[in-house]
C-alpha cells in the first residue's frame, strides 16, 4: 500500500478533473519504460502551462527532483491512490436500458475503482438477465440487497421523471454518494454526494463552438 496520500479534501476540482489525464498519461509512459517525466512535458500533453502542473501535484505527495523530474511510477501509483481508484467501491445501478447497459459493459469503470455489483429495472423482460455478467433485479430488491451488500454509490440511469422516486431509494437504504446520469435535479440530504454527468452539455458546447466559429470565418 503506498502512504503518499494527502486527504483530497480541498483540492480545486479543475485540479482533479486533471489528474485523471495526468494518470493516464503517467501510465502510458510507464509501458514504455520511461522513468523520469518533467511537469513541462506532462503540460505539453496536457496543453496547459507547467506551472499548473506543478501546483496540480503539489495537491499530493509526489515530489520532483531536480533536472530529472518526477518518478513515473510515483504519479501512476500516488495519483491512483489519491483519486480512489486503487480501492474498488461498490455501486449499484438503477435502469438498466440503453445507457445503463452501456454502464455495465464499460470495463473502464473497474479499472478507475467502481464495481457495479447489480442493476436493477422495473422491466419484466431485463429483470432476471445478466448484462456482462452483472444481474438485474426487480428494483423491489434494492432494500435487500443494499443491506446485505457494501455498497455506497448509487448510479441512477432511469428516465428523467423516476429519477427523485430512485434518488430516495437510494438515500433511504443507505448510498452515500448517486452518481446521475439522467437531465432531471435530484434532490438529496447534504450528507448526500451528487454528481450529474451528461454527455449532452459536452455536445452543446461543441456545437456552440462550431457555430460560433462559423459566424466569425
Ligand atoms: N448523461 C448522459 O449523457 C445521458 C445519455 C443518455 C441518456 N441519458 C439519460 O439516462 C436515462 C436513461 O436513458 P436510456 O436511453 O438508457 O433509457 P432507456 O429507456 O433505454 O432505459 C431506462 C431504463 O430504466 C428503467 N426504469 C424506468 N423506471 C424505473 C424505475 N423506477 N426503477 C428502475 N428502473 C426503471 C426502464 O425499464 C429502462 O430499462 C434518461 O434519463 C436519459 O435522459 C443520459
Amino acid at each position: 500500500m503506498v502512504q503518499y496520500s494527502k486527504k483530497i479534501q480541498g483540492v480545486p476540482e479543475p485540479t482533479i478533473r486533471r489528474m485523471p489525464s495526468y494518470l493516464a498519461f503517467a501510465e502510458g509512459l510507464l509501458r514504455k519504460g520511461q522513468q523520469f517525466v518533467s511537469s513541462t512535458q506532462i503540460a505539453n500533453y496536457m496543453n496547459i502551462d507547467p506551472t499548473q502542473v506543478t501546483k496540480d501535484l503539489s495537491y499530493t505527495t509526489i515530489v520532483g527532483k531536480t533536472r530529472v523530474g518526477y518518478e513515473v511510477k510515483a504519479i501512476v501509483d500516488v495519483l491512483s491512490e489519491f483519486l480512489g481508484f486503487s480501492v474498488m467501491d461498490n455501486a449499484f445501478l438503477v435502469g438498466a436500458g440503453s445507457l445503463g447497459s452501456a454502464l455495465l459493459h464499460d470495463s473502464g469503470l473497474n479499472h478507475f475503482g467502481l464495481n457495479i455489483e447489480a442493476a436493477f429495472d422495473v422491466n419484466p423482460a431485463t429483470i432476471g438477465r445478466k448484462i456482462n455478467d452483472v444481474e438485474v433485479f426487480h428494483i423491489d430488491q434494492f432494500r435487500d440487497l443494499a443491506q446485505e451488500l457494501n455498497v455506497i454509490m448509487g448510479i441512477i440511469t432511469v428516465p428523467a421523471e423516476n429519477a427523485q422516486t430512485v434518488a430516495d431509494l437510494m438515500v433511504a437504504w443507505g448510498i452515500k454518494a448517486i452518481w446521475n446520469f439522467t437531465p432531471a435535479r435530484i434532490k438529496v440530504p447534504d450528507d448526500i454526494i451528487v454528481q450529474n454527468t451528461t454527455l449532452y452539455s459536452n455536445l452543446a458546447i461543441i456545437f456552440n463552438k462550431l457555430h460560433h466559429e462559423r459566424k466569425e470565418e
